[in-house]
């Protein structure tokens, strides 16, 4: 019995991207394989979470996703939405996760670094949190996964957000830094603390607390462990990232550089080089991964074990032992958990398909909110031990979160408010500048009128620091950039095989229609000019005295201007102008337009004006 989301091979999200397998269902949410319909077929990944849930991590997860955007070691965003039952993100496919695959590179520490400097901590920093890339040259890439706990440190200014007193406790317990253990606020050394338990889990095989279900217990052994001995045998590096990171404290900001060279260092020190193969390109992994010929030195030192492998290096590994001893009981745990659960199923009577899915939520709320009234509202379908058992089930690789609501946690003047994050139907085409002025997002979708969510209304006329010249360029411009976007989802869209066969046979239509299309778009770039000279008339000559209309029931713009008078083929019906605080600069603006729909549907154009 399944309850997942989506079924691999029928379900097609957003009429666009056809599920093709389930990758991994994490403490989260569900992880799909897909493939881009609109756009050659690309092979896509998907993070679906139920809309229902209690703890709501994708708005974060997308909020610093896009970010990241133009960072190495992150996958790149696609889009993102939501409707009654998941809220989705898309995004670039990785391979396999470092927790399946027990290698690791100074990659994660970039990714580490990456996020640091957008103002984010990770707080969830472990192996299955980094995959490796999945084609061609991607899969010598280390892709830091997964922001659903990340918190804004910095605030926009860029000045480090005060400590509170006590949060409490976020991350996975295996690998969580010791101040996580005493719900002390993280920083970013915790982090480095979670990426340095990983490099030793990963070169000796265990973590001494590695089987311990109890979080306090994990607790009291970090803090007792003797991390001197635990490193002995490992490259003396390690002892230096010790002695440095003890030193770190919330204030400080690490010296990832240095960091980086002692990573490095025994990789030189061996004549390890880039190019050598990892560990499963030798033939280890599984059989798609590329083989090679060429030998990597072994940096495991002597006495440790030779199924460990380096966090530096592509020194060999025996995958087959390290996935019964490793880090990769967390996988097996989970897979026990799920044939546990699917035995304890198979007694239970039938269900709606939606009380499963909210069976299912409602378990993993349990595992990681740890909701009390959950054995009370599930008395009647679960017996109390399969509730226990989840929630003991290596305790030592489960999530929590433990802290107030995240939203308001996260909301104020200066740090990024989730509220104003929309799930939106946004997606990133590839064509926009990745860290330029303008960004943009555009999706059709069939949900009419879009929802307001949560942006605060200001309006135009009263902003007198909005550049209204500039802004009204930059929506010519994304106007045109959407011109060219639909010409490219027409061109991707999969021919019917006459219309392909005839385009085949005749490359005079070919060139025909290609230039009845560039003569299209001029026609529509002059048009949306005439249109914007239209609309800053209207604008100076303080629009939104149309407010409220009734001859339209979307003419509603509470921002009091722009919204009537803009062309009818991308008419607004709302034109809002929002704060949005992020680390680089307080007073960005941004623009939400939202575009009169086509008849049945409905866009939604965001600008970001910075
Ligand atoms: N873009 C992606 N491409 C391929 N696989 C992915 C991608 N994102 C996530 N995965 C796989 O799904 C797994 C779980 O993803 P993720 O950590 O984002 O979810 P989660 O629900 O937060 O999980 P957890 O609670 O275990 O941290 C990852 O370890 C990775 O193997």
């Amino acid at each position: 019995m399944s309850a997942d989301f989506l079924v691999p091979g029928e379900s097609v999200v957003k009429e666009r991207w056809k599920i093709t397998k389930k990758i991994g269902g994490g403490g989260f949410g569900e992880i799909y394989q897909g493939k881009d319909l609109f756009n050659h077929h690309d092979v896509v990944a998907l993070k679906l979470e139920s809309s229902q849930t209690p703890k709501q991590v994708l708005k974060m997860e997308v909020a610093v996703l896009k970010k990241l955007q133009g960072y190495d070691n992150v996958c790149n965003f696609i889009a993102c939405g939501r409707n009654d039952v998941y809220n989705y993100v898309v995004m670039s496919l990785v391979g396999r996760n470092l927790a399946d695959l027990r290698r690791s590179t100074p990659q994660m520490l970039a990714g580490i670094k990456a996020i640091h400097t957008v103002g984010f901590l990770h707080r969830d920093i472990k192996p299955s949190n980094f995959a490796m890339g999945k084609n061609g040259a991607q899969t010598r890439k280390c892709y830091m996964l997964d922001f659903g706990l990340a918190r804004q440190f910095l605030t926009a200014s860029g000045e480090l957000r005060p400590p509170r007193p006590v949060a409490g406790f976020r991350g996975t317990v295996r690998y969580a830094s010791y101040n996580a253990h005493k719900s002390k606020e993280l920083g970013r050394h915790d982090d480095l603390w979670s990426l340095f338990y990983m490099m030793i889990e990963f070169l000796t095989g265990n973590l001494p607390w590695r089987k311990i279900k109890e979080k306090e217990q994990v607790g009291d052994m970090k803090m007792n462990c003797d991390m001197y001995g635990l490193i002995k045998k490992l490259p003396p590096e390690f002892k230096l990232i010790l002695d440095y990171i003890k030193t770190l404290d919330y204030y400080q900001t690490p010296n990832y550089k240095q960091i980086e060279q002692w990573c490095k260092a025994p990789i030189k020190r061996k004549h390890v080089r880039e190019s050598d193969p990892y560990d499963w390109e030798k033939g280890c992994g599984d059989g798609s991964l590329t083989t090679t010929t060429t030998t990597t030195p072994n940096l495991v030192p002597d006495g440790v074990k030779e199924k460990c492998n380096s966090p530096f290096t592509g020194s060999p590994v025996e995958l087959g032992s390290a996935e019964k001893d490793g880090v990769s009981d967390e996988k097996e745990n989970k897979r026990k958990d799920r044939r546990e659960r699917d035995a304890g199923d198979a007694h239970r009577p039938p269900m709606h398909p939606d009380s499963k899915l909210r069976n299912k939520q409602t378990r993993r709320a349990e595992q990681n909110g740890k909701h009390s009234n959950y054995k009370n509202s599930q008395a009647s379908i679960y017996k109390p031990s399969d509730a226990e058992h989840i929630d003991k089930a290596d305790a030592s690789c489960t999530k929590f979160i433990n802290e107030p609501d995240m939203d308001s946690e996260q909301s104020g003047d200066h740090v990024l408010n989730l509220q104003n994050i929309e799930l939106e139907e946004a997606a990133n085409h590839g064509k926009y500048p990745k860290h330029g002025h303008v960004t943009s997002h555009s999706h059709v979708t069939a949900h009419q009128p879009p929802p307001v969510l949560g942006v605060e209304h200001v309006d135009l006329r009263k902003q007198s620091n909005v550049d209204l010249d500039k802004l009204m360029n930059e929506i010519d411009s994304l106007k045109v950039a959407i011109c060219d976007m639909k010409d490219k989802r027409r061109d991707s869209r999969p021919a019917s095989d006459e219309r392909s066969k005839s385009r085949s046979n005749s490359s005079g239509e070919k060139k025909s229609e290609t230039s009845s299309r560039k003569r299209r778009k001029s026609k529509e770039r002059k048009k949306s000019s005439e249109q914007a000279d239209q609309r800053r008339t209207i604008l100076f000559d303080g629009a939104g005295t149309s407010n409220g209309s009734p001859s339209s029931k979307h003419r509603h713009a509470p921002t009091g201007g722009v919204s009537e008078d803009f062309a009818p083929k991308f008419a607004p019906h709302r034109a809002l102008v929002s704060t949005e605080s992020n680390h680089s600069s307080c007073d960005n603006q941004v623009i939400h337009l939202y575009p009169q729909p086509p008849p049945g549907r409905a866009a939604k154009i965001c600008v970001t004006a910075r």
